[in-house]
């Protein structure tokens, strides 16, 4: 109960500083990070001219004070033994995860129908089904709870079904690069090499469920061989998937008491255990640098990347991180506005939650602000977009 209190009370501190515009203050509890963090926050400060003062809520990058804004919340906890390791989301991350239920069913069904079949595909009709699970996992992260303040935002549709009437809202469709890109691995790779893919997640819950099926089919298709997920080191963005989060839901799956769920998550569990899925944590991805400083700030991540054949980076967040959330012309090539970070082929899979969008055609974002206001941040459309060589 003092824990708790005392949890509570630096909440309250948390959310008085926010709501008032006092200075960003220095991180004080010993953590991997904070020293990294620290440093970050003088390099704000040395952004500012003398007579600006310090960095404050209302006034500095949303990116790095929406992060500052988790991080100070994980802070409240680590600070607050025997609750420590507590995640102030894991509730609704996990009822977002039961809500879905029924379309998690008919995912797990529509693989375990295809994985029997999947062998005598025609090269048209395994490209066609690539594309649809891309596209469930793409629409998969309209589901995130910080977009609506921890509401509930589950899957309760059966997503299958509404993939031709979704087809419009994707503003940049680059998948037919991805299918060239893996089924060239697929056909001239020598017998025991790798064709890795790696997958940054994004929301636990339904989301997750989209990528494990994604990462499956890329397996049991041949098109990788290795997938390799990374994680969330502390409780993010309401619903962002941590190791916790990715053992729990196998698990949970693995004990439906439906046949091909539970079919699922024991041929998931058994993929962690051979080695063919592997997930990994890094500090790296709760930092508020952009994508651009991983090279620096966290080479031995940005080294592990470039051992990808390709990665699928999910979600709104990753692409801010990934285009340094300027105000960029919506048809600044993605490319340049990657702004060096080329560690492999990638790809972002993201529905546009924040006002943030490169690469369009001319002329498209613009029709689309005089048509829907809201087009950024709704989460109503969606883009692939890839970079690498074509
Ligand atoms: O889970 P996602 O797709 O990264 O979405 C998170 C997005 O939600 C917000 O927290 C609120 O819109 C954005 O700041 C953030 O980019
Ligand atoms: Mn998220």
């Amino acid at each position: 109960m003092e824990a708790e209190k005392k949890a509570i009370s630096l909440l309250s501190k948390l959310r008085n500083e926010l709501q008032t515009d006092k200075p960003i203050i220095p991180l004080v509890e010993k953590f991997v990070d904070t020293d990294i963090w620290n440093q970050y926050l003088e390099y704000q400060q040395s952004l500012l001219n003398e007579s600006d003062g310090k960095p404050r809520w209302f006034h500095s990058p949303w990116l790095f004070v929406e992060c500052y804004m988790y991080r100070r919340i994980h802070e409240a906890i680590i600070q607050s033994p025997p609750i420590d390791d507590f995640d102030v989301f894991k509730e609704s991350k996990d009822q977002n995860f039961f809500e879905s239920q029924e379309s998690i069913i008919a995912l797990c069904t529509h693989l375990q129908q295809l994985l029997r079949a999947v062998e005598d595909l025609e090269e048209n009709q395994l490209k066609n089904e690539f594309f649809k699970l891309l596209q469930i996992s793409l629409w998969g992260n309209k589901c995130d709870l910080s977009l609506s303040g921890g509401e509930s935002s589950s899957q309760k549709t059966n997503v299958i079904n509404s993939l031709e009437d979704l087809k419009p809202f994707i503003l940049v469709d680059d998948t037919e690069h991805l299918w060239t890109l893996l089924s060239n691995c697929k056909k001239t790779r020598e017998k025991a090499s790798v064709v890795r893919v790696d997958i940054v997640l994004d929301n636990s819950g339904f989301e997750l469920v989209t990528d494990l099926i994604l990462a499956n089919f890329l397996l049991s298709s041949k098109l990788a061989t290795e997938i390799h997920f990374y994680g969330k080191t502390i409780p993010w963005f309401v619903s962002d998937t941590t190791v916790h989060d990715f053992n729990w839901l196998i698990e949970q799956v693995k004990h439906s008491n439906h046949k091909w769920v539970s079919t699922c998550g024991a041929d998931w569990e058994s993929l962690i255990k051979t080695g063919r899925w592997v997930y990994h944590d890094h500090i790296f991805w709760t930092l508020p640098h952009e994508y651009c400083a991983m090279s620096q700030v966290a080479p031995d991540l940005y080294t592990e990347l470039q051992k990808a054949h390709l990665i699928l980076f999910k979600g709104d967040l990753n692409y801010r991180k990934l285009t340094g959330d300027r105000k960029w012309e919506f048809s600044v090539p993605f490319h340049q506005a990657l702004n060096g970070f080329h560690p492999a082929p990638l790809c972002s899979i993201r529905t546009l939650k924040a006002e943030i969008q490169v690469g369009l055609q001319p002329g498209q974002g613009e029709q689309l602000m005089a048509s829907e206001p809201d087009w950024l941040t709704a989460g109503k459309y969606g883009v692939f977009q890839y970079d690498g060589p074509l």
